[in-house]
């Protein structure tokens, strides 16, 4: 399947410090792509290369098969966004506000209303911006990105500072972008939760490098219990189990394997005390998204 963003070694450095190095983003048509990473990993960097705001150090970007900087017009013109807190006329209407953009962009009147009934404002439009809740607000910053009608949707934290119900209302509207509209999204955030909770795919992203790139159950099935047995002769024991057909991975003296039945794991033990190994311990290690999430990124290690 083809790719709508595909960057190949795509880098930023601002002076001595390489803020993006070596990103491979491979983002197909109609998922939620999950950026994710702390604070200063480089995801606003990298989005605003993007969207044509900021010159790669080096690397390429291609999005829709084409070039960005052989045809950015062309691409861009089926990108929204929104970065950074959108600025609005606080004294107009959500309607009116959208009207001064519609102007520019040349859209008919018309898509005002299917605007502002996909965020769900309709409700809203005729009142004035400035006593918007924050949630609202970006609701509408989404409603003035999808104006022009974009294949592609880049959203930089969009839930920042949102409270719970400002957050869920987001969420909800992000997930039904793709099925009802047919549009991809790129969404950055620095809290897994979030990502969890919408995302498709997900890029995971610390001090500039990607780390992991797969699907979300790819993720989830890193966070799988697994059971754990110490023993006396770790390399002799998981030989054991292997040659009795049992998958498992051994590192010194500990053997772990995905989490299985009470039965399975009895005949484990057995397996392992009838080839003279003793057993010391067997324990279930239980390992959240966030554990897996804080690991990747303040290791070293990349998966
Ligand atoms: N215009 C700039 N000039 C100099 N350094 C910059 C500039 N923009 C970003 N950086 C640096 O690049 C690194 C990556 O920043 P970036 O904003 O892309 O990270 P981020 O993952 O989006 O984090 P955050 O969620 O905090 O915005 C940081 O160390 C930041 O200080």
């Amino acid at each position: 399947m083809e790719y709508i963003v595909q960057t190949e070694n795509l880098s930023k450095s601002f002076g001595k410090e390489q803020a993006v190095s070596n990103i491979n983003l491979k983002i197909r048509k109609g998922e939620i792509y999950g950026f994710l990473g702390p604070n200063g990993a480089g995801k606003t960097t990298t989005i605003r290369m993007l969207l044509g705001l900021m010159k790669p150090s080096s690397g390429t970007i291609k999005m829709f098969q084409k070039d960005l900087t052989k045809e950015r017009i062309n691409i861009l013109s089926k990108v929204g966004s929104l970065v950074e807190n959108p600025s609005y006329y606080p004294h107009l209407t959500a309607y009116e506000n959208l009207e001064a953009l519609r102007k520019i962009l040349g859209v008919p009147k018309s898509r005002i209303d299917e605007v502002l009934e996909i965020v769900r404002l309709k409700d809203a439009a005729n009142k004035k911006v400035k006593g918007f809740s924050l949630g609202m607000k970006q609701r509408l910053g989404i409603a003035a990105s999808l104006l022009h009608n974009p294949e592609l949707l880049i959203l930089d934290e969009p839930t920042n500072g949102l409270d719970p119900s400002g957050i869920i209302e987001i969420r909800n509207l992000i997930k039904r972008l793709p099925s009802e509209y047919g549009m991809t999204i790129i969404i950055s955030s620095h809290l897994l939760s979030e990502i969890d909770q919408m995302a498709t795919q997900v890029g995971i992203v610390t001090k500039g490098k990607m780390i992991f790139q797969d699907s979300i159950e790819a993720m989830r099935r890193f966070a799988q219990p697994k059971v754990v047995i110490k023993v006396s002769d770790g390399e002799k024991g998981w030989r054991s189990l292997v040659a009795n057909g049992i998958k498992a991975e051994h590192k010194d003296d500990l053997i772990s394997f995905d989490e299985c039945s009470d039965e399975k794991v009895a005949h484990i033990v057995q397996i392992l005390v009838q080839e003279g190994i003793s057993v010391y311990r067997v324990e279930e290690e239980k390992r959240s998204l966030e554990d897996i999430f804080l690991q990747m990124t303040t290791g070293e290690q990349a998966l």
